[in-house]
């Protein structure tokens, strides 16, 4: 698995970022694909509205309230919108229940009142496999970068291709424009304690990613880093965000918020305001 990847072409970043473009233009995701230039054709006849998707918020949380089984209110009455194609911050102090939105988001957590719709999905009513179909279009970032130890670069990454059943032809052909994507196509061969914090957080966004999910979800992606590490993956996360991925992140470094002109929201004592629309 490791071979195929050890020795890419250099190629810019511009192409990188066009290759990974392209695989979501093929429909991979599912959310980015481009319409027929037809599409919008001038047939009187056509008059059925546009699919709820095109009009429809990637995330919608309404009235969504969240109470731990030991009392703990982690979110109260949090009205969130959030469209294909955002990028939003999430702030807040230690606590505050930035974590738990997003357990929330991707089914780890279950609400305790309110509606959560993720792509047109109605979280309450998902069990089962309905529930792992929409998480794998759901890609996660955590602060300890939860990388399996004994594994390379390149096997973390295509580890959940591999779980889903592609075959190593499409997981070669995914696999190294995301590695040239976050930069570590030359560390593809390496374990996760021969790298640096923010390698390892590059690999983890890599492996977020490359099953071409139209969610990012990161929790404080940037907790363990140092200011450059930081700013280098807000910087992947933003590229990731121009070619469709709608990318949610959260964080306590008011820094980072402040040198970016993405949208905020703030969660204090579980209730959520916006900061910057
Ligand atoms: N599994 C759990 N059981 C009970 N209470 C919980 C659980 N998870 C979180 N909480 C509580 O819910 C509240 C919100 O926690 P959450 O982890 O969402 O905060 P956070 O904003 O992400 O904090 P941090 O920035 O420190 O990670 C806290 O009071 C926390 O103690």
């Amino acid at each position: 698995m490791t071979s195929a990847v050890t020795s890419p072409k250099a190629r810019s970043p511009r192409s990188q970022t066009a290759s990974v473009r392209r695989a979501h233009r093929r429909g991979q995701t599912g959310q980015v694909v481009t319409p027929p230039a037809h599409a919008a054709s001038t047939d009187t006849q056509q008059t059925s509205p546009p699919p709820a998707s095109a009009v429809s918020p990637l995330v919608s949380l309404t009235g969504v309230t969240k109470t731990y089984d030991n009392g703990s209110q982690a979110l109260r009455n949090i009205n969130l919108q959030v469209k294909r194609g955002d990028f939003l911050f999430v702030t807040g102090p230690s606590g505050a229940g930035k974590s738990t939105l997003l357990k929330l988001l991707y089914g780890q957590e279950r609400a305790t009142a309110g509606d959560i719709m993720v792509d047109d999905q109605n979280l309450a009513k998902l069990r089962g496999n309905r529930l792992a179909m929409l998480r794998r279009r759901i890609g996660i970032v955590f602060q300890d970068y939860k990388l399996i130890p004994r594994r390379t670069v390149a096997e973390n990454v295509s580890f959940v291709l591999w779980a889903q059943g592609y075959n190593r032809r499409e997981i070669n052909r995914r696999l190294r424009p995301t590695l040239r994507m976050v930069g570590l196509q030359h560390k593809s061969s390496s374990f996760p304690d021969q790298l640096s914090g923010g390698e390892q957080q590059r690999v983890s966004i890599a492996r977020a990613v490359v099953g071409t999910p139209p969610l990012l979800l990161a929790d404080e992606p940037t907790g363990n880093l140092d200011g450059d590490n930081s700013r280098q993956v807000i910087k992947i996360l933003e590229k990731l965000n121009s070619i469709g991925i709608t990318v949610i992140v959260t964080t306590h470094d008011e820094q980072l918020v402040r040198t970016s002109s993405h949208p905020v929201v703030q969660i204090k004592d579980g209730r959520l305001t916006y900061v910057r629309h």
